[in-house]
């Protein structure tokens, strides 16, 4: 990988991913922080609010008018599924390379803007999970579900997360559901008592959803077959365990073509 240098703007800096992003680009010799997207402080400094680092770019509230006066290569961001889709949208219309942590974008969400980034011929990124434990964690569910097709899986986050079911949940789903025949689990006849008992259902995989203070990021991925059972479980337990992650889909953004949903399209 080259180091030549890599102009980014971060939408969501005052965030707990957002900040942890600021910190990594800060200590990454090839990496630049232009400027930041966020919904107040504008005309202020990174380096002006509280906690983030001493770094001098500028804060936009307006993202046309943040690409037009920074044009950087690459735009990160750790919003909302709503905010983080439209934001980018406007960084593939003004030419510059998206990399999407927040969460909720799926299948279908894939499809529509490969549209917009094959168009274009430019590189994009939609990494539900950037910690490497959690890319692994699926690609192991996935391959486990081609032997046990019967499968629940158990996201657990901290109880500040605004959306439920987490990305990773959704992802693992997604490809579980790539390499298994479509099944309904449990009994045929089972009934809920109380709505959302038996969790939400994505293609007949059960996804449960926990929020208690205390909490990072952790999942667990449970399949039962006739006599035994098996687990695959991920922690993370800071949010240093996602940069490695971010670095390198920052890194390998400027070389793709195309859009690419979750790292394990990128880690050999
Ligand atoms: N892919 C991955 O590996 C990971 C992804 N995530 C995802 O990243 C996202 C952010 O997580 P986290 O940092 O924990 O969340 P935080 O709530 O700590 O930070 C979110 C930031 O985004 C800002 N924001 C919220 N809505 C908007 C909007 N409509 N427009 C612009 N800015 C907005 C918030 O600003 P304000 O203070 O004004 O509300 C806040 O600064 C979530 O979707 C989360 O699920 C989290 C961890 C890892
Ligand atoms: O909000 C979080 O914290 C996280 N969100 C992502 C998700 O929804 O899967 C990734 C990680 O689990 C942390």
């Amino acid at each position: 990988m080259s180091n030549t240098l890599i102009n980014i703007v971060v939408a969501g800096p005052r965030g707990k991913m957002g900040s942890e992003t600021l910190r990594l680009i800060e200590q990454t010799e090839h990496f630049n922080l232009v400027g930041c997207l966020d919904r107040k402080n504008e005309q202020m400094k990174v380096k002006d609010i509280e906690g983030l680092p001493n770094l001098d770019a500028p804060i936009y509230t307006d993202i046309n008018q943040c690409f037009t006066e920074l044009r950087p290569d690459v735009f990160i961001d750790f919003t909302t599924y709503e905010a983080g889709k439209k934001n980018m949208v406007t960084a593939l219309e003004f030419g510059i390379r998206p990399v999407i942590g927040s969460s909720g974008f799926t299948e279908d969400d894939e499809k529509e803007l490969k549209t917009l980034t094959r168009e274009k011929s430019l590189g994009a990124i939609i990494a539900p999970n950037f910690a490497l434990g959690a890319v692994l964690m699926m690609k192991f569910a996935q391959m486990a579900a081609k032997h046990f097709p019967d499968v629940e899986i158990i996201e657990q986050h901290h109880d500040g997360k605004l959306d439920a079911p987490s990305g990773t949940g959704i992802k693992t789903a997604e490809m579980i559901a790539a390499v298994r025949t479509e099944k309904k689990q449990g009994n045929p006849d089972e009934k809920e008592l109380i709505e959302g008992a038996r969790g939400a259902d994505i293609q007949g995989i059960k996804l449960h959803s926990i929020r208690l203070p205390g909490l990072i990021a952790h999942q667990e991925v449970l399949f039962g077959a006739e006599g035994q059972t098996l687990k695959i479980r991920h922690d993370s337990l800071n949010r240093t365990s996602f940069m490695s992650g971010v670095k390198l889909a920052v890194e390998t953004v400027m070389h793709l073509d195309d859009l690419v949903y979750g790292l394990e399209n990128i880690i050999e």
